[in-house]
């Protein structure tokens, strides 16, 4: 098993958030997390990269426990993060955000610019733009190929396809795919349901913390119980 989350208990100060969450994800593998605002999705990345450690439970990488390791070495193992927000540097041009990735990378290996632009072709064409007049497309996809030169086995990728335009996520939706045919691993956390359920081969649904439900694609489709318990507004 490439990642195992093992009951973890994650908390910001006194206030408790992720209550025994585990799943898991299997080399190759596009898994989905589903789930309203607010039910723990991000809490549940930023604990895998050591943001907010879990005070309990476990996060093992390859059988091995991860948690309570810094954040920069859980990067190094291949553990590539994608934060709702971006952190895009506004100041530095497109080719700047992706050389930095790329120098603070160990390895020298894998991906390469030419790589992610061969990927993102509108990434090649605006690398002298700078990060803060990037459109919210763009602005996902060089947070995503900065992932990349890091040179993960695995993606978690927050909320991508959010405040995006419907022909940019389709766009979005076909990277994504395209980084599967090639092998790679992605947890999606996400609330755009047909995005999700289009990439995943399973899902997991969180409720207060907590996973309520693992399954297929097909099992959420279509399933206005499931859907209307768990996921709509
Ligand atoms: N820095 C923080 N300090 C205190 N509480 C926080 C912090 N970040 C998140 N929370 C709380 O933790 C809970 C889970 O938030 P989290 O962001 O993980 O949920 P989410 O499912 O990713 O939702 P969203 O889509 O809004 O990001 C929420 O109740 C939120 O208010």
């Amino acid at each position: 098993m490439l990642l195992e989350v093992d009951t973890i208990r994650t908390s910001y100060g006194i206030s408790e958030v992720l209550f025994g969450l585990s799943f898991h994800v299997a080399e190759g593998e596009v898994v989905g997390l589903l789930g309203r605002n607010g039910v723990g999705k991000s809490t549940t990345m930023r604990s895998i990269v050591g943001l907010t450690p879990p005070h309990a439970g476990e996060i093992r990488w390859r059988g091995k426990r991860i948690d309570g390791r810094p954040t920069y070495d859980i990067a190094r193992n291949g553990v590539g993060f994608v934060p709702e927000d971006r952190r895009i540097f506004p100041e530095l041009t497109v080719w700047e955000n992706l050389d930095i990735a790329r120098r603070a990378s160990a390895s020298g290996e894998g991906w390469t610019e030419a790589k992610v632009f061969a990927l993102f072709p509108d990434l090649e064409r605006i690398q002298g733009r700078k990060g803060g007049f990037l459109s919210g497309g763009q602005q996902q996809m060089l947070a995503i190929a900065r992932a990349l030169l890091g040179n993960p086995e695995l993606l978690l990728l927050d909320e991508p396809s959010e405040g995006l335009a419907p022909l940019v996520v389709a766009d979005l939706r076909d990277q994504i795919a395209t980084l599967k045919e090639q092998g790679l691993s992605v947890v999606l956390a996400e609330q755009n349901l047909d995005f999700v359920l289009s990439l995943s081969d399973r899902v997991y649904i969180l409720e207060r913390g907590e996973i309520r439900f693992e399954g297929m694609p097909g099992e959420v489709r279509g399933n206005s119980d499931l859907i209307e318990r768990y996921l709509t507004v």
